[in-house]
């Protein structure tokens, strides 16, 4: 079986947490050190790592960026090479990002190239966000790139086909955190306690009047709650309750309204509801802004190594890659990988495998054609 899908199999069977991908660390380590090349220097950075390949020439310096956490998500693909952590998946397809960087790898080694490589194996993209503080580390400044590339598996798009938009391509995002402290009680007597469940559904659908009333219809905003809790048995007034969820937008202007505006309601449930609601924004993450002169030359190599590239419309997902983009030109691309059966974040993701030696064969034939400034 080939290289980059064999090791894509190996790492499909331990998705691991933000901050928490010590097997998914050492099993790259392993892989790249079995290429057994003077070339290639490690180092690491918390639990991710920058491995840099030497260039022939080395007068520039290509990045390649690759995230490597998982979701807490309960795989149901049946694969036989699922998940082996229970509760947790590469349901995001940092499986398949992390094959393609070490196929890349991998080629530079068989075949080096005139500059220099390094890839950013970046833990934490699915929260709290990995790739502010790599950019900001020391080690960053020291193997920083002139030029930076990455990519997102899309299972919309057939095998053989990437796309992307110049300008903004993903959006920013912010997670969100709500704590509702009411009063328990007995179920009998709910007059006496504050129920945290009611001020908690009251607050869901307040929230959800944001976009729907407050966000110019021309522009593009979320706000999404995943996750509620509250309560411990059926006959006692909950005195907690949570909420987590994301925000998102295409520009600073919805965000501001966003931000202000959940504010506003967070204030006002909790004068009507007599309780207190500790909220708390997470890091936000950067809008993914593609420089759009290296993203024609990618255009250009699309199609000289015969795959196609469309152009599409932002997406609302969010990407902490934005941070890097922010420091270093670049761009990521969506990557075909043809299930239309599922999507992203979903338990039944199953990303066909032969989009990995796509994106290898066209990431490698750009980083040898590529004008970087
Ligand atoms: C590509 C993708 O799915 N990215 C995640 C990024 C998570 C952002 C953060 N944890 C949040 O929830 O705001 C996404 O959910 O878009």
């Amino acid at each position: 079986m080939n290289w980059a899908i064999e090791a894509r199999r190996q790492l499909h069977l331990i998705p691991e947490a933000g901050y928490e991908e010590f097997k998914t660390q050492a099993t790259l380590e392993q892989l790249i050190r079995s290429l057994d090349s003077s070339r290639v220097h490690i180092t690491h950075w918390r639990t991710g790592l920058f491995v840099r390949v030497d260039g022939l020439v080395g007068e520039k310096t290509i990045g390649y960026r690759a995230d490597m956490d998982g979701l807490p998500i309960t795989e149901e693909t049946g694969l036989e090479f699922a998940s082996i952590h229970e509760g947790m998946m590469h349901a995001c397809g940092h499986d398949v990002h992390m094959s393609i960087a070490l196929g890349l790898i991998k080629r530079a080694v068989e075949e080096p190239l005139n500059h220099h490589l390094v890839v950013f194996f970046q833990p934490a993209e699915e929260g709290p966000g990995g790739a502010e503080p790599m950019a900001k580390s020391e080690l960053f400044y020291h193997f920083r790139p002139d030029a930076l590339f990455g990519l997102h598996v899309a299972p919309e798009y057939p095998v053989g086909m990437v796309a992307s938009r110049p300008g903004v391509l993903f959006a920013s995002a912010r997670e969100l955190h709500i704590t509702i402290h009411g009063k328990g009680g007995h179920g009998a007597f709910p007059h006496s306690g504050i129920d945290a469940v009611i001020v908690q559904a009251a607050l869901i659908m307040q929230l959800q009047t944001i976009v729907s009333r407050n966000i110019d219809p021309m522009g593009s905003a979320v706000v999404s709650i995943g996750k509620v809790a509250a309560g411990t048995k059926e006959n006692i007034i909950a005195d907690t309750a949570k909420l987590d969820g994301t925000v998102r937008a295409l520009s600073d202007k919805e965000m501001v309204v966003l931000e202000s505006r959940i504010r506003q309601i967070i204030a006002g449930v909790e004068m009507t509801y007599n309780v207190q609601i500790d909220l708390e924004f997470g890091n936000r993450y950067h809008e993914v802004v593609n420089d759009e002169r290296y993203l024609y030359q990618f255009e250009e190599a699309v199609e000289e190594v015969g795959y196609s590239y469309k152009t599409c419309v932002p997406a609302m997902t969010g990407e902490d890659f934005g941070y890097m983009l922010k420091q270093v030109p670049g761009f990521m691309v969506w990557l075909g990988v043809n299930d239309m059966g599922s999507g992203l974040h979903q338990s039944t993701l199953n990303p066909d495998e032969r989009s990995i030696e796509v994106a290898i064969d066209l990431f490698d034939h750009y980083f040898r054609t590529v004008m970087i400034q």
